[in-house]
């Protein structure tokens, strides 16, 4: 696209530039790409990145209409073009910049409401003097990428004696592990579900209540199910009772929930207090966001780089691996983040974007034990990627060998990616490595819920970021539309229309 056409000469000099070379030489373009904000800090310098460009992509930024843009999206204005809505998710962490006040009060409400509910619910209060031991979330994509990934990260906040568990999938065994073990008596199931209309939470939310009234009689649902959604009368029409359903705002995009009541399932099992510190550690990487200069703003720096090394230097993905036991499902959470918001073709005016001008294929796993498998690719495949690196301070720092012995890997794979090792000499050609490989390395202070709070909040800027680079909509996502019709067209018989070869399946899966 014309507007990120200023990035050729940079890139076409830098493409070609000895990495390791740029490392070191300039003190001012390393400290450039050396930034910390809420507890996290980025470590940009292996990027193939020098003086000038990085100035060309500021440059870019200021130019664009990214100042007014940040303005709209944190007072609560229409960011999100195709479905003429705000994108909440910033207000759902300090409702005081809205300019309407009303919906600001729905969400001090809103927050109130979970709050006092969750308190209760970890203490059993609605489950007829039972303990609470097992809180079911039901519920698919950003209903449960988000909250899934931040109980796992935070599970040694839990409440004593409390455990959460997450069903997405039609396959009943989805369902049936997450029931293994389970009292009816102590289950509390949360549906979430902004739409409620979402075909696999439905069904599993059928299945898991008549779960219940087989252990319980019809009377053992009372109290046991709650609903968090933006579409209240279709949690009362499924049966919820009215005082168990927790709305949030339709302008709070899926993939941006878990901030609201669509987080409802952390806060019982962590208790409000953990959940309001992960608000916390968000409202102070969105201030970051919004009153940091732009050549010092983390959000800003991540998603200058993003897009440098998609629409600068073509690369198609990015590996993300955390360092981390605990944060293994962040590449699932930003698969939905980052490729639900930035994979379109066409910018917020509908004109077609350029081959390299959306987002990248995000993917990744857990250090150490991703070296031992795809990492390979990334050190000798002719094709390569850029690799974020998530690495704990808290675990640096620890006195337990293992846990330095995780990081001094971390720091190895970033090293020899850049600096590879030459086939000269005696070295057999298979065991040369090109080198010249980017990475960064994000440093969290500790896996907590303020720092964790500031990692979502970072990925969600950056993404909002690159969007306006691109000019495209990062809050619509129509392209899961069509394949959601289709299956309804199969289920009702209805499959005329449906190419040969699918017809062909049909019948021999006999649906
Ligand atoms: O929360 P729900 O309305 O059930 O939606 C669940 C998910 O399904 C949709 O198809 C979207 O692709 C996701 O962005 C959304 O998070």
């Amino acid at each position: 696209m014309a507007d990120l056409d200023p990035l050729a000469p940079h890139a076409e000099r830098l493409s070609k530039a000895d990495l390791s070379g740029l490392v070191g030489r300039d003190e001012a373009r390393d400290q450039a790409l050396l930034l910390s904000a809420a507890g996290l800090t980025l470590d940009a310098r292996k990027q193939r990145l020098d003086a000038e460009a990085w100035q060309a992509l500021l440059d870019l930024l200021r130019q664009s209409d990214f100042e007014a843009r940040r303005q709209k999206l944190f007072a609560g204005e229409v960011v999100n073009e195709t479905e003429d809505r705000p994108a909440l998710h910033t207000a759902l962490r300090n409702p005081d910049r809205l300019k309407d006040a009303g919906t600001a009060e729905r969400i001090r409400q809103a927050r109130r409401a979970t709050a006092n509910f969750a308190m209760r619910a970890g203490e059993g209060e609605f489950l007829s003097g039972h303990p609470l031991k097992r809180v079911v979330n039901i519920g698919i994509g950003g209903s449960d990428l988000g909250p899934r990934f931040v109980y796992d990260a935070l599970k040694a906040w839990r409440r004593d004696g409390v455990e959460a568990r997450f069903v997405s999938n039609l396959d009943p065994a989805d369902l049936e592990d997450a029931l293994e073990g389970a009292e009816p008596e102590t289950t509390l199931f949360c549906v979430t579900s902004k739409s409620f209309t979402t075909q696999e939470t439905l069904m599993n939310a059928q299945a898991a209540r008549a779960w219940l009234v087989s252990k319980l009689g019809e009377t053992g649902v009372s109290g046991r199910f709650a609903a968090a959604t933006a579409a209240p009368h279709k949690a009362r029409e499924f049966g919820i009772e009215p005082s168990q359903i927790f709305p949030f705002e339709e302008g709070v995009g899926g993939r941006y929930s878990l901030w609201s009541a669509a987080g409802l399932v952390l806060e019982i099992v962590f208790g409000p207090e953990v959940f309001e510190a992960m608000h916390t550690g968000a409202r102070e990487m969105d201030d970051h966001f919004l009153d940091a200069p732009l050549e010092r703003n983390l959000p800003v720096a991540k998603a200058l780089i993003d897009v440098w090394n998609r629409a600068g230097l073509r690369k198609l993905s990015r590996c993300v691996a955390a360092y981390s036991s605990r944060l293994e499902r962040l590449p699932f959470y930003l698969q939905q983040l980052e490729m639900e918001s930035l994979g379109k073709s066409v910018t917020r005016e509908g004109e077609t974007l350029g081959a390299h001008t959306a987002g990248q294929l995000v993917w990744g796993g857990r250090g150490s034990d991703v070296q031992h498998s795809f990492f390979q690719w990334l050190h000798q495949a002719p094709a390569d990627a850029p690799v974020d690196f998530i690495a704990l301070k808290s675990l640096a720092t620890s006195r337990d060998e293992r846990a330095k012995a995780l990081t001094a890997n971390l720091l190895a794979q970033g090293a020899a990616l850049m600096a590879g090792r030459k086939g000269e000499g005696d070295l057999a050609a298979h065991k040369a490595m090109p080198g010249g490989r980017v990475s960064s390395t994000l440093l969290m202070d500790d896996l907590a819920p303020g720092a964790l709070g500031a990692l979502i909040a970072l990925h969600e800027h950056k993404v909002f970021t690159e969007a306006v680079l691109y000019r495209l909509n990062p809050f619509d996502q129509w392209g899961v539309e069509l394949g959601k019709q289709l299956a309804r067209d199969i289920a009702t018989g209805d499959v005329s229309a449906f190419d040969p070869a699918t017809r062909d399946l049909i019948a021999r899966l006999g649906l």
